[in-house]
């Protein structure tokens, strides 16, 4: 349990937060929506000078008809140099350069002094897609989602991930908790902390990003590798997640990883064949044996409607 003294030092800082929150133009509420290793993400208001002044946010927010949005707040006092010299300017970065697209999560603003930053983002308030699959495969009384139901879904994601990629940039960390649902049941793609961008389409990344289980084979294996190429096997492992409610590969050591998935991918409940080869087209070993994002997107079980795939707003 918090003592006093800590609980008293919290509310003196949320308050801080809310004074500062408003001299920016946002009303900053008490329901913290989630929290990462440096932040914590709050409900937001925009004001009616906010949105008379910022036009980015102004046009947004008439489409959904409310005002909220989801306030992000980074202790940057208190953050390692590492996160704020380096992943922070390239979230930044990333969401700036992605702006603006109906599946990629929008900043519409950034503040900062001293001990913080704040970021003022789309709100997408129906949680992340493993939530989803989770809820979903509790409601059905069997694991995953229905295949149309996740065609839906996996065509916006494809189209997010397309985006970025048009736009420079991989992101590096694709994953369930990573894609989030706004209100109206979109996809929002987030969490560009590990994102960069590549200048030379076939340049290679030497850096380990990522959760293991949606990780590319030659990440594990420390490869120099092409980061749109290992966003294709996270996208292949999300498809398997969303369709299955299971992970394909499952092992918590990024040594041992490799070794499960050269054992094969194994399905273990009845998927179309379309679907499955789908899978296996994006779970290819070699990079470049995978399928890319316009095969993808043209694949016949994403089929009908891959006229909207690449569709920018
Ligand atoms: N725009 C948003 N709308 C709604 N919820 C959000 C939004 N952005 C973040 N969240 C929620 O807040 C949580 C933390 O987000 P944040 O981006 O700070 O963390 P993270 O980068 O995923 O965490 P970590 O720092 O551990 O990698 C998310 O998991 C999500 O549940």
């Amino acid at each position: 349990m918090k003592s006093f003294s800590k609980r008293e030092a919290d509310r003196r800082m949320f308050l801080e937060q809310v004074r500062e929150s408003k001299e920016n133009g946002y009303l900053l509420s008490s329901k913290k929506i989630g929290s990462g290793a440096f932040s914590k993400v709050y409900l937001g208001y925009a004001t009616q000078d906010k949105l008379m002044q910022n036009y980015k946010l102004a046009s947004d927010l008439r489409s959904k008809r409310h005002s909220m949005v989801a306030i992000k707040i980074i202790s940057t006092a208190e953050a390692p140099v590492e996160y704020t010299k380096k992943f922070l300017p390239r979230e930044i970065y990333s969401l700036n350069v992605t702006y603006k697209h109906l599946n990629v999560i929008q900043l519409y603003e950034m503040y900062r002094n001293s001990k913080r930053t704040y970021l003022v983002l789309e709100l997408a308030s129906r949680g992340d897609l493993l939530e989803h699959i989770n809820a979903t495969s509790d409601r059905r009384e069997f694991p995953g989602l229905e295949e149309e139901e996740a065609r839906r879904l996996f065509r916006q994601i494809v189209s997010a991930v397309a985006h970025c990629h048009n736009v420079g940039i991989v992101h590096r960390d694709l994953k369930c908790e990573n894609i989030l649902l706004d209100e109206r049941g979109f996809i929002k793609l987030t969490d560009f902390g590990f994102a960069n961008r590549y200048s030379l389409k076939n340049s290679l990344m030497s850096t380990f990003c990522g959760s293991v289980a949606y990780t590319a084979p030659e990440i594990l294996m420390s490869k120099k590798y092409n980061g749109e190429l290992a966003d294709l096997w996270s996208l292949g492992v999300i498809l398997y997640a969303m369709v299955t409610g299971k992970l394909p590969f499952k092992e918590r050591q990024p040594h041992k990883m490799i070794h499960v998935i050269k054992q094969g991918l194994a399905f273990r409940q009845p998927i179309s064949p379309e679907c499955q080869n789908l899978i296996e087209g994006l779970l290819q070993l070699k990079p470049v044996a995978r399928l890319g994002l316009q095969q993808v997107a043209t694949h016949r079980w994403m089929l009908p409607a891959t006229s909207a795939i690449f569709h920018r707003v």
